[in-house]
């Protein structure tokens, strides 16, 4: 992992390697933190933060559910975003702020433990590997399935949910895939273990609905925009397991996985097991608005 110099901490700017919790944190023993994944990028006009006020609303919705009260505004946590990127000296770099639970009384109430806030940012490539934003990646449905309705709200940007990502990812990892793809718990198509997933088929964009346990990404709401505006049809659906294995084009959607091509799905070969035209244009005009910084849709923050 690529350290930063600082992390941001409650308001302060610490070393990397002096940035601990207490083992007694509530969060430690019963996952109670929530977070966000934020992207800011070296475009051609400066560094910009790509759906920085989306992330934070987002954050703030986590926190919502979760009954956290964040003691900074959401003008605060914009400012030391902006000020532990430019402490650490990025011109890109990967965002994670976090809210979590710490030392207080442990037990499974939460109340009595206090609000914790920290800022990490370090450099980090593409997230399913080198090279597969053009060659794609092979990926499984996963034995597990997505967070059921009303359990563990998917909504919510919450740690504990990937615990159930954590079980997608390793049994994917065991058989050399790069991914594993959840089903919802009615067996139809939810998202991989971080990211959302998109089918194409006859020209037409497929993505599963947000009520079907995702978590509905800003790279999602990104890719179907530009669709749209591109002339395709795009359609928030039911989407059956084999619809995978008949696609012309599957892809993944991330903050870190940004477009993934998937090439192949439970040895399936999907398309021509490479990046297919409909995930190319979207990807180069997603990737344009990050690397030009012309921002037609003003999703940019400029830092
Ligand atoms: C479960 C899940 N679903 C969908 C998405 C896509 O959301 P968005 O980034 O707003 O388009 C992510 C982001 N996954 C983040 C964390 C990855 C990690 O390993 O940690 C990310 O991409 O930053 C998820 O974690």
């Amino acid at each position: 992992m690529n350290k930063s110099a600082k992390i941001w901490m409650n308001g302060e700017l610490i070393d990397w390697n002096d940035a601990k919790i207490h083992i007694m944190s509530h969060v430690v023993h019963y996952g109670s933190s929530i977070f966000e994944g934020i992207r800011c990028y070296d475009t051609e006009k400066g560094s910009a933060i790509l759906f920085l006020d989306e992330h934070i609303k987002r954050l703030r919705d986590s926190s919502k559910i979760y009954r956290i009260e964040i003691p900074y505004s959401e003008k605060e946590l914009k400012e030391a975003i902006i000020s532990t990127i430019k402490t650490n000296e990025h011109k890109s770099c990967y965002v994670r702020p976090l809210v979590y639970r710490g030392q207080g009384a442990l037990g499974v109430n939460p109340y009595r433990a206090s609000i914790e806030v920290a800022i990490a940012t370090w450099e980090w490539g593409t997230y399913l590997g080198d090279d597969v934003l053009e060659n794609g990646v092979d990926v499984r449905v996963s034995s597990w399935s997505r967070l059921a309705p009303n359990t563990l709200p998917s909504w919510a940007k919450a740690g504990g949910n990937y615990l159930n990502s954590q079980l997608i990812k390793m049994e994917a990892l065991m058989d050399d895939y790069a991914e594993g793809l959840a089903l919802d718990i009615n067996g139809y198509v939810s998202e991989g273990s971080g990211e959302n997933i998109f089918v194409v088929r006859d020209g037409i964009i497929y993505t599963p609905m947000s009520a079907q346990s995702i978590l509905p990404g800003f790279t999602r709401f990104a890719v179907m925009h530009i669709a749209k505006k591109l002339g395709y049809e795009v359609r928030e659906s039911l989407i059956p397991r084999e619809a995978l294995y008949v696609a012309d084009e599957v892809f993944l959607t991330g903050t870190a996985a940004e477009i993934t091509p998937v090439r192949s799905i439970d040895k399936y070969p999907v398309g021509n097991e490479k990046r297919g035209p409909v995930t190319e244009v979207l990807q180069h005009n997603y990737l344009k608005i990050v690397q030009t910084g012309e921002d037609p849709y003003n999703w940019l923050t400029f830092i």
